[in-house]
């Protein structure tokens, strides 16, 4: 049994890591801990786990979490660099936050100083798609952002004939943000509306780019967009593509691609959210649009779940030499 833990597990991702784990029949949940409700129960904050995980929130302690096999830090960004300084080389690290992901000069562009920069080249994005075999003998996994994963999972089998202009323009449900509280996040201020918001300046879009530069040079435009409902990205992704294709040839394409990757679903209808809620799905479809030989890519993923937390324990079970799927067969919410 692999003893786990988990930092932040009052939070979102905290949670939904718990629910996944608790199912999981390789793992033995050992220590949950966060900054508040020390000495409470979990069930306490998260009540519909009553009589299901009464465990109790621990301090957070390094001592405690460096005798674990891996720890989930499902911490804000800024934080978890914190742990993870003091930590690395003494148990494998599954980080969500994005101290990780980004080189130091773009990190520090976009976030802040970084505390430990020595250690981003040890960190493998945690992206299975794209990466699995670093992550198999990574001890600090970065795991993706939620948008980041969406529309990279849309783009990655067409970079190769498309033009480096790519434009994405996303939708995330209201749980993306996290759970901490803000005025522009109040159901009145969401429920009925719908708006863009950090327009050409959001962090997936250095996030996106980068990772997909490593793999043909890109430019990209970021548009997210703020969707009333709770949970579920949909990233739209426009690319002009280098010559003639038709659709049969880029069906094959995306098919091929894609076609030992038990997580990635392709078809030929558009992806809808309803079919991925619950799940660690990511669908993918597209059109093409022939008057402006424009390929118009559609993805959908649960931004808690292929966004965050059962990416994250796709990592783990790839880290521990496990089957890819185990704990990960995760029934939709809706029909
Ligand atoms: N929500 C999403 O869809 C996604 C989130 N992520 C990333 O995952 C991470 C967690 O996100 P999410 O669960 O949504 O966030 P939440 O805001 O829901 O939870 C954050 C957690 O971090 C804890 N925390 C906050 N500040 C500190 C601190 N200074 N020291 C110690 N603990 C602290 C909180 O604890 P307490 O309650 O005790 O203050 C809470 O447990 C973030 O980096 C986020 O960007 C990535 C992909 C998708
Ligand atoms: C709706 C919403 O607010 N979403 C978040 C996405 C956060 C996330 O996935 O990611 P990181 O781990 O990169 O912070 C946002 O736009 O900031």
């Amino acid at each position: 049994m692999l003893r786990v833990g988990i930092v932040g597990v009052s939070g979102f991702t905290g949670l939904e890591l718990v629910k996944l784990l608790l199912h999981h029949p390789l793992v033995e949940i050992d220590y949950l801990s966060a900054r508040s409700h020390v000495g409470q129960p979990l069930s306490d904050i998260f009540p519909s786990l009553k009589n299901i995980c009464d465990k109790i929130i621990e301090p957070i302690d390094e001592n405690r979490l460096s005798k674990l096999d891996v720890v989930f830090l499902a911490l804000p960004h800024g934080i978890s660099m914190e742990f993870v300084c003091k930590l690395f080389g003494k148990v494998r690290i599954i980080d969500l936050s994005a101290d990780f992901r980004l080189p130091k000069d773009l990190y520090e562009k976009w976030y802040k100083p970084h505390l430990c920069p020595n250690l981003i080249k040890e960190a493998v994005y945690g992206l299975p798609e794209l990466n699995r075999e670093k992550i198999k003998k990574a001890k600090l996994i970065a795991n993706p952002g939620c948008y980041a994963t969406a529309s990279i999972l849309a783009i990655l089998p067409f970079l190769d004939i498309v033009e480096s202009d790519v434009i994405i323009d996303a939708k995330s449900g209201v749980s993306g943000a996290g759970k901490s509280l803000r005025e522009d996040l109040l159901f009145s201020e969401v429920e009925s509306s719908f708006k863009a918001y950090s327009v050409a300046k959001h962090r997936h879009q250095p996030e996106i780019e980068y990772t997909l530069s490593l793999v043909e040079p890109v430019k990209v435009t970021f548009v997210p967009h703020l969707l009333p409902i709770n949970r579920g990205i949909l990233a739209t992704v426009y690319a002009k593509l280098k010559g003639f294709f038709d659709e049969s040839y880029l069906f094959e394409k995306l098919e091929k691609f894609y076609r030992n990757e038990f997580f990635i679903r392709v078809s030929k209808s558009l992806p809808q959210i309803n079919n991925i809620s619950g799940t660690n799905f990511c669908d993918i479809s597209f059109a093409l649009d022939k008057d402006n030989n424009r390929l118009i890519i559609v993805s959908v993923i649960d931004n808690l779940l292929k966004g965050a937390s059962s990416q994250a324990l796709q990592n783990m079970n790839i880290m521990f030499g496990l089957k890819e799927e185990e704990g990960l067969k995760l029934k939709p919410y809706y029909p």
